[in-house]
């Protein structure tokens, strides 16, 4: 298992957003999340990360448990995020981006940073704007951007947040080949995404949360006819349509 939460509780004051929640990752696999606004989707990706801090429960990663563990050390430990609103250094190149976050993440080992920041360029398709600044980049490009720094501190993990929002039905096209590919290649995924067809695509389990609860947890096809989220995501209540 590479990434394990064990009763993983969290509330802000009166808002719960993780109540009590299990969830395994098994190492390659591509795992898909789905909920309403503010059912507590990024908040999960915070707890796993260590942005935000468990009242209650654990978070392990690779069978270590890393709930008391920083936010850096996590990251250097394998696990990489995107986030749902890019936030890059905006005076700086593309390049230089990949290079902040290079360093920030794992060792480079025999590839030196620039070798490892040039083939991440290449793989997420950002090579002819590695000299922009990424303040000027076009929507596209900034999502690009912000998988290729996610991918530039070398995660076991990947944790993708509403990537595919706002594109164009080729881009995602583009985007959800080259996740998929990302997948093959060994790395874990764990996708949370309102734009369903992309991420069915991809994933071969689906979670879903309500309020802080994970309420599904399965085969996406089965997942997604399941009459509770049919009602909590969709809005379609069975018994009132029969
Ligand atoms: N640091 C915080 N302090 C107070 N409330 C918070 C905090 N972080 C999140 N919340 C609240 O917790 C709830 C869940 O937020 P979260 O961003 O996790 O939802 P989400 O499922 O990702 O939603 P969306 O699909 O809109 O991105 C929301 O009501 C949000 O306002």
């Amino acid at each position: 298992m590479i990434l394990r939460l064990a009763g993983v509780s969290k509330r802000f004051g009166a808002v719960v957003v993780a109540d009590k929640i299990d969830l395994d990752v098994a190492r390659g696999e591509a795992l898909g999340i789905i909920g309403a606004n503010g059912a507590g989707k990024s908040s999960l990706f915070n707890l796993i990360t260590g942005v935000v801090t468990p009242d209650a429960g654990t978070v392990s990663l690779g069978g270590r448990d890393v709930t008391k563990v920083s936010l850096r050390n996590r990251c250097v430990a394998g696990i990489g995020r995107s986030f749902q609103i890019p936030r890059p250094f905006e005076s700086l190149t593309v390049f230089e981006n990949l290079l902040v976050a290079s360093e920030y993440g794992r060792e480079h080992g025999h590839r030196g940073a620039n070798e490892l920041c040039g083939s991440i360029l290449e793989r997420t398709g950002l090579a002819a704007q590695a000299n922009t600044l990424a303040g000027k980049l076009t929507l596209l490009n900034r999502k690009r951007l912000e998988m290729a720094r996610a991918l530039a501190t070398q995660p076991d993990i990947v944790l993708l947040d509403e990537i595919a929002g706002g594109l164009t039905e080729a881009e995602c096209h583009e985007l959800v080949a080259f996740i998929r590919q990302l997948n093959q290649e060994g790395v874990t995924i764990v996708w949370i995404e309102h734009v369903v067809h992309a991420l069915l695509s991809v994933v071969s389990r689906l979670v879903v949360l309500e309020f802080g609860r994970k309420i599904a947890d399965g085969e996406p096809h089965a997942v997604m006819n399941d009459p509770e989220v049919r009602r909590s995501y969709l809005g379609i209540d069975d018994e009132v349509a029969a």
